[in-house]
């Protein structure tokens, strides 16, 4: 019963500090069964759920209509391996995503080289649809973010830059301001 209460307390607060700060929570899901964790995730205040395209081909179009149900906004990954044509029904279809992910290292723990050759699925998709958000994931930081924001990349996930970094404030800077420079020159 403690064990209860202590869960439901952190719940508690999670959900205050998401209604003060009013945070986008971008939710990237690496599970084999997505559906099941809609209900959750929009409970605990997900702004945007994103599943993987190698796991959802079959049920995709059922995924999307009850991640916006809920109220998220649907995105999908795809992992360095799988080709970038296998999203652009997500994009095109009746119901589409909002956002496609990128990912330019293999999904499973942060800390990774950077695969700039991913970038030509990046820019493919950039030039099929110049409004798509795009996001990419994965050894994003200082050295690595012009060559992923000029590809065409505006959303973008980083962990050890910052989180590893004397003055994270300064590297979300220049992360940001090498994504606004490439939107302002494209
Ligand atoms: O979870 C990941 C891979 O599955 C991400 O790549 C990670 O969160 C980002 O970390 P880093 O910036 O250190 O590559």
């Amino acid at each position: 019963m403690l064990q209860f209460y202590d869960f439901y307390e952190k719940y508690l607060s999670i959900c205050w500090l998401i209604s003060i700060l009013r945070a986008y929570l971008d939710c990237h899901l690496m599970v084999t069964n997505p559906l099941d964790y809609v209900e959750p995730l929009a409970k605990a205040g997900a702004s945007g759920f994103t599943f993987h395209v190698e796991v959802a081909k079959d049920y995709w179009q059922e995924l999307v209509h009850q991640i916006k149900m809920k109220g998220m906004r649907p995105g999908v990954a795809l992992k360095p391996g799988t080709p970038i044509e296998e999203v652009y029904p997500l994009v095109e279809g009746d119901n589409p995503v909002e956002l496609v992910l990128v990912m330019t290292v293999e999904p499973g723990f942060g800390g990774q080289k950077f695969m700039p050759e991913m970038m030509d699925k990046v820019r493919a998709l950039r030039k099929k649809y110049p409004s798509l958000d795009i996001e990419v994931d994965g050894g994003l930081g200082p050295s690595t973010i012009d060559v992923a924001a000029s590809a065409g990349a505006n959303c973008i996930v980083a962990g050890s830059s910052i989180f590893g970094a004397k003055e994270p404030a300064n590297v979300i800077s220049v992360l940001r301001k090498s994504v606004d420079d490439a939107q302002h020159k494209s």
